[in-house]
C-alpha cells in the first residue's frame, strides 16, 4: 500500500494543528487535569481520513490519556471534538463505538478467562446499530447470531488465530493477543481503529504480519490512529506523524520530516541527555529504549496476571 503523498492529507503549511483536506477527527482546545497536573492540553488538531497516523511523544506525553478522552472513556475538563462532522465531546464509549470509531486495549482480565471466539462475539455486541433486543423482536436472532459467528471466524482465519477459536484468550502469546484485539475490533466495521501501541510485546515473527494487518484496514478504505514508541514501523506505515509532549501537539508532518523537527527532538530530550539527537539513528537508540521498557511492562503485567 503506497503512502498517502503530503498534498493529499494537508490544506495549509506543514505545522502543528494544520487543517487536513479531509478530517476524520477535529479537537478543540481539549485538556484533562490530574490535581495539579495536566495531563491533555491540546489547541487544536486534526487527524485525515483513510491514512495512517502515528501519535508519538515521549512517555507521560499524554497520547494515551488523549485516546481515553476521544473515545470516551475518559471525560475532559474542556474541550470539543468531531468525528465525521459530528459532535462527540463527552458521549459515552460505547456509543462512540456504535458510530463506528474503535479503540484497541490490552486485553483485561477478564477478557483473558474468556475464549477467543467469545472474545470476537463481545466485539458484535458494539456493531452499529447493533441491539439485542432490537433483533429478538426482529425474530431474527438465530440468523444474525449465526451471521456474526461466520464473520467471526472468517476474521479469525484473516489474524491465523481460527485453530484457537475455543482457546482461552490468556493461553494467546502477547503478539496473538494483539492480532486478536485487532480481529475484535474489526467485528464492528469500524471506519476509524485506534491502536494503543499494537507492537508493545509482540515478538518478531508477528511484527510483520501485525504491520500487514495495518496495512491492510487503510487499504480497506479505514482511518487508523495509533500510538507507538518503534520508529521503525512508525516509518514504516504511518503517512502522518502527530508528536505529542507535555499534553500539547508540539509538531506534525510525514515520517522523515518530522523525525529530524527540532521540536520533536527537544520533546524527547528531557530522559536522554546522552544520545546524538541530531540523527534518525540517535531517536531510533531512544524508540528502542522505550519500547523495550513498554515490553518489558507488558511482560511483567501479563506475568503477573498469570501468577507466573
Ligand atoms: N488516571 C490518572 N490519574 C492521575 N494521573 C494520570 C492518570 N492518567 C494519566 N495520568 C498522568 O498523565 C500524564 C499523561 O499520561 P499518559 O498515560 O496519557 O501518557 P502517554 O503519553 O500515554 O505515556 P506512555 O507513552 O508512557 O504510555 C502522565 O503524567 C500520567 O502520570
Amino acid at each position: 500500500m503506497p503512502k498517502t503523498p503530503v498534498a493529499d492529507l494537508v490544506a495549509g503549511p506543514v505545522a502543528a494543528g494544520v487543517p487536513k483536506k479531509n478530517p476524520i477527527i477535529v479537537a478543540d482546545q481539549v485538556s484533562r487535569r490530574f490535581g495539579g497536573l495536566t495531563a491533555v492540553d491540546v489547541a487544536h488538531v486534526e487527524i485525515p481520513a483513510n491514512a495512517i497516523t502515528a501519535l508519538i511523544g515521549p512517555n507521560g506525553a499524554g497520547k494515551t490519556t488523549f485516546f481515553n478522552l476521544l473515545t470516551g472513556f475518559d471525560q475532559p475538563n474542556t474541550g470539543t471534538w468531531t468525528f465525521q462532522g459530528q459532535d462527540l465531546a463527552r458521549i459515552p464509549a460505547y456509543r462512540v463505538s456504535r458510530r463506528g470509531m474503535v479503540r484497541t486495549f490490552q486485553l483485561t482480565k477478564a477478557l483473558s478467562l474468556m475464549t477467543v471466539m467469545d472474545n470476537m462475539l463481545l466485539g458484535a455486541t458494539h456493531q452499529p446499530g447493533e441491539n439485542m433486543f432490537r433483533a429478538l423482536f426482529r425474530g431474527g436472532w438465530a440468523k444474525r447470531e449465526e451471521a456474526i459467528t461466520e464473520k467471526a471466524m472468517s476474521l479469525l482465519e484473516r489474524f491465523k488465530l481460527d485453530t484457537k477459536r475455543d482457546d482461552y484468550a490468556a493461553s494467546l502469546s502477547g503478539g496473538q493477543r494483539k492480532l486478536l484485539e485487532m480481529a475484535r475490533a474489526l467485528m464492528s466495521d469500524p471506519v476509524l481503529v485506534m491502536l494503543d501501541e499494537p507492537m508493545a510485546g509482540v515478538n518478531p515473527a508477528l511484527t510483520q504480519s501485525l504491520l500487514g494487518h495495518i496495512l491492510d484496514l487503510k487499504e480497506q478504505g479505514m482511518t487508523v490512529l495509533f500510538v507507538e514508541h518503534d520508529m521503525h514501523v512508525v516509518q514504516e506505515i504511518a503517512d502522518w506523524v502527530i508528536v505529542m509532549a507535555e499534553g500539547r501537539v508540539v509538531a506534525e508532518g510525514p515520517p522523515a520530516t518530522v523525525m529530524s523537527d527540532p521540536a520533536v527532538i527537544d520533546a524527547y530530550l528531557g530522559a536522554h541527555h546522552d544520545t546524538d539527537l541530531g540523527t534518525l539513528s540517535g531517536q531510533l537508540e531512544i524508540a528502542k529504549d522505550m519500547e523495550s521498557d513498554m515490553v518489558r511492562r507488558d511482560l511483567e503485567e501479563e506475568a503477573a496476571e498469570h501468577g507466573r
